[in-house]
Formats: C-alpha cells, sequence, structure tokens
C-alpha cells in the first residue's frame, strides 16, 4: 500500500469499528427554520488495535460523530458496527477520553481511575492491583492518594488515559485530549500515549486539529469535509511504531503534513449547505 495514499480502510477481516453512510441533522435553531445537516453518509474503519485520527475544520461533526458512536445519539440513516453487532443508541460500548480530565475532584487519583472499573462491574479486589501497575506506567506512581487539583493538566489527562484504558472496552475514543496543553508538554503527552497504546494492545480513535498529531500518532488518517461532513480523505501513515520527534523531521513527514494541510485548506473552502 502507497504511503500517503487513498487507501481503502482496514485490510484483512472484520473492522473492530464500522461506520457506513452515517448522516445526521439537527433540528433548526428557530421554529420554521431548516433542519441543520451535520454529517452527510460518513463511511470509516477502526481495526483492532489499530490507532486512527480524524482531521476536520471547525464545526464539522466530530464531536457529533463521538456522540453517536457512544451511542448519546442515532443516527438518522446508516449502520454503527463494533465487532460486527449494531450498536447504534447503545451507550457503555466504547471508552471515552474528553477534552478536559473530568476525573471527580472529591475523589482520589486511584479511586478516579477505578471508576471505569466500578461501572463496568468489575470488583475493586480484580481492578486495583491493575490500576496500581498502570498509573506507575503512566508516570503517576506515588499519586494515588493526590486529588485532581494537586495535579498538572497533563497529569491529569494520563490518569483520564488510565482509567479509559481500564474499562473493558476494546476501542477508546479521545476526542481532542491535548488541545487544552502548552506545546512542550502536549509533545510529551503525544509520545507517551503513542506508547502507552502499543502496551495497551486496544484500538484508538482520535479526533485532533494538529495534523502534527495526526501523523505522529496515527495508521490512518481521515480527513472530513466542512459541515455536511463526508471524508474527503484517506491516508496511511507509514512509519512504524513506537514513533519519535525524528519521524517529525523526515522528508515523508513534512510532504505528508503538507498534504493534509492542502485537503483542510480545500475542506474549508466546501460551502456550507
Ligand atoms: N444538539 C445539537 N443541536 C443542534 N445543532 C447541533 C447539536 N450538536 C451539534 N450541532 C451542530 O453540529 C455542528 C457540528 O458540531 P460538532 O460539535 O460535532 O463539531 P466539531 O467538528 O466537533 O467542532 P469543533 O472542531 O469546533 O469541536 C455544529 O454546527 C453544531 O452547531
Amino acid at each position: 500500500m502507497k504511503e500517503g495514499a487513498h487507501v481503502s480502510a482496514v485490510t484483512g477481516g472484520e473492522p473492530l469499528l464500522a461506520l457506513e453512510h452515517i448522516r445526521k441533522s439537527f433540528p433548526g435553531a428557530g421554529k420554521g427554520d431548516a433542519a441543520v445537516k451535520v454529517l452527510d453518509g460518513v463511511t470509516l474503519q477502526v481495526g483492532s488495535g489499530e490507532f486512527v485520527a480524524i482531521l476536520g475544520p471547525s464545526g464539522s461533526g466530530k464531536t457529533t460523530l463521538f456522540r453517536l458512536i457512544g451511542g448519546l445519539l442515532q443516527p438518522d440513516s446508516g449502520a454503527i458496527r463494533l465487532g460486527g453487532e449494531d450498536i447504534a443508541g447503545q451507550r457503555g460500548r466504547i471508552g471515552y477520553m474528553p477534552q478536559q480530565p473530568s476525573l471527580l475532584p472529591w475523589r482520589n487519583v486511584l479511586d478516579n481511575v477505578l471508576m471505569a472499573a466500578e461501572i463496568a462491574g468489575i470488583s475493586r479486589k480484580e481492578a486495583e492491583p491493575k490500576a496500581r501497575e498502570w498509573l506507575v506506567r503512566a508516570g503517576l506512581g506515588g499519586c494515588e492518594s493526590a486529588y485532581p487539583h494537586e495535579l498538572s493538566g497533563g497529569m491529569q489527562q494520563r490518569a483520564s488515559f488510565v482509567r479509559a484504558l481500564l474499562g473493558p472496552q476494546q476501542l477508546l475514543c479521545l476526542d481532542e485530549p491535548f488541545g487544552a496543553l502548552d506545546a512542550m508538554t502536549r509533545l510529551e503527552m503525544q509520545l507517551w500515549l503513542g506508547s502507552l497504546w502499543q502496551e495497551s494492545g486496544r484500538a484508538v480513535l482520535l479526533v485532533t486539529h494538529s495534523i502534527d498529531e495526526a501523523l505522529l500518532l496515527a495508521d490512518r488518517v481521515y480527513v472530513l469535509s466542512a459541515k455536511p461532513a463526508t471524508v474527503l480523505e484517506e491516508v496511511k501513515v507509514p512509519w512504524p511504531h513506537p514513533r519519535s520527534e525524528a519521524n517529525m523531521a523526515e522528508p515523508q513527514f513534512v510532504r505528508l503534513r503538507q498534504q493534509l494541510y492542502d485537503v483542510l485548506r480545500k475542506a474549508k473552502e466546501v460551502p456550507q449547505r
């Protein structure tokens, strides 16, 4: 498969997640206003253990897509399958990490990360050793008893990712998880996420505004058009994992960055219907 070329989705076997021709509109704001068409036939896949990124202009419907995958919204038409099963409208089938860490301020770090297991009905006895082990891997060993306000933004996001990892879901949806961090912390966190994802064996679907973030982390990148969104481009990222800052200096990286930038610039030019 040619790097940077259009690719035809996941190769080999059934994808873990398959979105097929998803359409979604919202009612207009005022009485008599036309419906707002947000997604216009979005088709994409995520394979088991794969890291996939979605890039798109602001307001193109990326968060709406996650709300559909997470069962908070129903599509107007199209199918959402997880492991071949129709999951439209079903909650709790995916792990989710929002832009803000959303840790509960009255729970310490350990109790916060144990929440996903708690919700999934996994006993504390079973979940706690794994939680402690992942906190150490996340560089949060020694912080188990700390409360969220005692941690930096980056540390809170790490705890939030560990919480998502401790749930039983095979697919983790990350909605611009590093958008609120400064550039240095962000790069550190991206490299950290890349290595932890590899160890976890989970599939990740990441929404981001950053081309570099998508190229540094993902196996494949989808680019959405402006609303009503369709998939404009699907690009395979050629480097093996783990990746590093050095990848960003490679001519291939620079070429792919330009390619995605050009598609995104065109994406913004799509007239709004
Ligand atoms: N419940 C709703 N009712 C009406 N319109 C909505 C609703 N939810 C989202 N929208 C509209 O759908 C469009 C897409 O919103 P969404 O938040 O999914 O985009 P996004 O790509 O995640 O944006 P950003 O990149 O800025 O976070 C926006 O125009 C938004 O106003």
